[in-house]
């Protein structure tokens, strides 16, 4: 596929000359991938999320981006199957985006940016018994991927987007309730890319198993400007900052490989 006239790719922004490789770490995230170099695993299984809507609590703007939190202290919003084995219980889901629609995205494939990325974080309760626990341990968490394009407006994200001016400062919440994530996954969740990483903000910590959708969603110009009207500043300090290209520089593979679902 050629690359489209002005769409960026990840060599071209200056956000991406940062170093490359993170201290003391060889599973760190995000990363390009190579679609080619991928490898088919006909082992891996369809993935079966199964959440809760009403196990949703609050909006929370954590300086990094906005969090829409689960109750994670029983087991009714989960995910199993696809490369996990063990159950995965949703606590959080949140996105990465950029200050203008040219990119956005933590995760490219073959170079190719996105204007976001939407992460659904999920934590291993056979193993562990918080996420707080889960998130210092290799197998602790699962986070789905799902890249977002411009287009037509979604309408299941329209009660957050609404929503998020009550949450425009670094650590105010918001009680937000009776959402459904999977309203937030594309029809299509067979075909994924999946590899072992890292979180992509503090703690760094590598106990993520990534899970990256193929097929991206789409959203509208005006629903993504809402979200650069976020700040990722407290309403104390005197200096505002918009909340816009909260990704991480992209990390070297060293010697992973990304499987995929699908061939
Ligand atoms: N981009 S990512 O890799 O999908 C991603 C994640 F996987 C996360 F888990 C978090 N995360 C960070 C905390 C604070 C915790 C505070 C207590 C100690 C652990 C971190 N809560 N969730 C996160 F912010 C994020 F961006
Ligand atoms: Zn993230």
């Amino acid at each position: 596929r050629m690359q489209e006239a002005g769409e960026y790719t990840m060599k071209m922004h200056p956000m991406w000359q940062g170093p490359l490789v993170a201290p003391g770490g060889n599973r760190q995230s995000p990363i390009d991938i190579r679609v080619r170099k991928s490898v088919f695993d006909p082992h891996l299984k369809p993935l079966t999320p199964d959440y809760d809507p009403r196990t949703c609590s609050q909006i929370w703007n954590n300086g990094y981006s906005f969090l829409v939190e689960y109750d994670d202290t029983t087991d009714k919003s989960t995910l199993k199957g696809g490369p996990l084995e063990d159950n995965f219980r949703l606590c959080q889901f949140h996105f990465h985006w950029g200050e203008s629609n040219a990119w956005g995205s933590e995760h490219t494939v073959d170079r190719r940016l996105f204007p976001a990325e939407l992460h659904m974080v999920h934590w291993n309760s056979d193993k562990y018994s918080r996420f707080e626990e889960a998130v210092m341990e290799e197998n602790g968490l699962a986070v789905i991927g799902v890249f977002l394009k411009i287009g037509k407006r979604h309408e299941g994200l329209q009660k957050l987007v609404d929503v998020l001016p009550a949450v425009r400062h670094k650590d105010s919440v918001v009680e937000f309730t009776r959402f459904d994530p999977a309203c937030l996954l594309p029809t299509n969740i067979d075909d994924y890319w999946t590899y072992a990483g890292s979180l992509t903000t503090p703690p760094l910590t590598e106990a993520v198993t990534w899970i990256i959708m193929k097929q991206h969603i789409e959203v509208s110009h005006d629903q993504l400007a809402v979200f650069r009207s976020l700040l990722f500043t407290s309403a104390e300090e005197e200096v505002q900052k918009s909340m816009v290209n909260n990704f991480r520089v992209q990390q070297s593979l060293q010697g992973r490989t990304v499987r995929s679902s699908f061939t």
